[in-house]
């Protein structure tokens, strides 16, 4: 067999953790057997080279790999995904499809997010292991299929057994192997090394020298909480190379880089704030983001409201607290508003309001045409304007409700009003 060593050097996986090394280890001593493994560990921890080594050193090599993240695929499609459907078995099929498990047959499937599945596709699995069969979608016929599945999980899957999100017969199924990846702070060896790597690839991607980090500099680098792990570590290495003319990099100078670092590092102690009690720049930003959206929100509801009832003197006096609110600090906003909601007195018809849709309605035949479009025109230029900063400001947001929770996204996702699933698209939308 091939040492660790090697094996780290072919997947590229840098670091000499005792921790790390001891889950490559397993990763080669399960390859041959047919064993499933769970590979756990927290986000960006690096799990997806395990199923990768796993693969390459079974006799299923020359078979297919087939990775697969459970947490991307919309929960109305996993099954079809997945098993494959039959010609008809919902609208849009309009012809038979293979799924994952059938064009992997002898190969090796890797299910990423795994604690992410829907519960009915988490009983087509449990089949799947328990004797290879699956039925597609809209099929009554069983099929047979010899995949080795690798999964990985950076969620507690006892907690999500005990909320009744995930089988326990499955997860027993999954994981007869754990190997857990540690978290990137629990291998303070590791850290320099792997930020000289990354440092030293971007130097060359990029065509510059090489960022070098001074003794301060690495002392924080060390200290740091790293919730994102290795993939912030990267990315951090990537923005100083790319940002930074001085390649000599200073405590300072990296500050800048690791957000929230008063939070993040444990010697500071993190006490509980009033409301208005802000303690960092980025908080005060924070709050006048809230209350931007706030504001916007407010404005789209109030243009609404005026086009469903087509009429803005009542709209006016209904909503008179909310508009005195959004535009008691310019006037000149007010006089905009005050004017447009004078002139507009064309109803506009409530169905159309709901489903907003622009293009439909600048080529309906007979629209009282200018009043219409202008309101039309006034709620999409406040979708763009609230799109063009509400980007920035949402990845803000959701990296500030990770680092609070610590990468939980379960407490993220709840803090942040939206679903673990859109939560984790969004994680790796933002490469976070
Ligand atoms: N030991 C390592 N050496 C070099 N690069 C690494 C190492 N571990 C992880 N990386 C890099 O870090 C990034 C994140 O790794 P990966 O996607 O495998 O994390 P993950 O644990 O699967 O995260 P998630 O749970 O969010 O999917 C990738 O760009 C990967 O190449």
């Amino acid at each position: 067999m091939e040492s660790i060593q090697a094996t780290k050097q072919r997947f590229g996986i840098i670091g000499n953790d005792p921790k790390l090394n001891r889950a490559v280890e397993k990763a080669m001593q399960v390859a041959p057997t047919d064993i499933s493994v769970l590979v756990t560990g927290e986000s960006g921890v690096g799990k997806e080279s395990i199923p990768k080594i796993i693969h390459s050193l079974s006799h299923r090599k020359h078979g297919k790999y087939i990775a697969v993240n459970c947490g991307a695929i919309p929960e109305g499609t996993i099954d079809s995904e997945l098993f494959g459907h039959e010609k008809g078995a919902f609208t849009g099929a309009t012809a038979t499809r293979s799924g994952y498990f059938e064009v992997a047959d002898g190969g090796t499937i890797f299910l990423d997010e795994v604690g992410e599945l829907p519960l009915p596709t988490q009983v087509r699995l449990l089949r799947v292991l328990e004797n290879g069969e699956f039925l597609k979608v809209g099929s009554s016929q069983i099929q047979k299929t010899d995949v080795r599945i690798v999964a990985a999980t950076n969620v507690k899957m006892v907690d999500a057994i005990n909320k009744g999100k995930f089988r326990e017969d499955l997860y027993y199924r999954l994981s007869t192997v754990e190997i857990n990846l540690p978290p990137l702070r629990e291998r303070s060896e590791d850290i320099h090394l792997l930020f000289r790597k990354f440092a030293s690839d971007f130097a060359n991607k990029y065509k510059m020298p090489t960022i070098r980090l001074d003794d301060a500099a690495v002392e924080l680098l060390l200290k740091y909480r790293w919730s994102g792990n290795i993939r912030q570590l990267r990315n951090v290495a990537e923005q100083v190379s790319v940002l930074e003319e001085n390649r000599d990099i200073t405590y300072q100078t990296l500050k800048h880089y690791l957000p929230d670092m008063g939070s993040n590092l444990p010697a500071v102690v993190n006490t509980k704030k009033s409301e208005s009690d802000f303690s960092s720049e980025r908080e005060i930003l924070y709050k006048v983001l809230f209350d931007m959206k706030r504001d916007v929100n407010d404005l789209k509801k109030l243009t609404l409201e005026l086009m469903k009832s087509g009429n803005a003197a009542k709209v006016k006096e209904e909503n008179s607290s909310l508009i005195n609110k959004i535009y008691s600090e310019t006037h000149s906003q007010e006089d905009d508003l005050e004017s447009f909601i004078e002139t507009e007195h064309s109803p506009v018809r409530e169905e159309k309001v709901e489903v907003l849709n622009i293009a439909e309605l600048s080529s309906e035949a007979n629209t009282p045409t200018r009043t219409k479009k202008d309101a039309y025109d006034f709620a999409e230029e406040i979708e763009e304007e609230e799109n063009l900063s509400l980007q920035q400001k949402e990845l803000e947001l959701i990296k500030k409700s990770l680092e609070k929770y610590q990468g939980k996204r379960k407490d993220a996702a709840d803090e942040l009003g939206i679903s673990e699933r859109t939560l984790y698209r969004k994680i790796k939308q933002y490469n976070l």
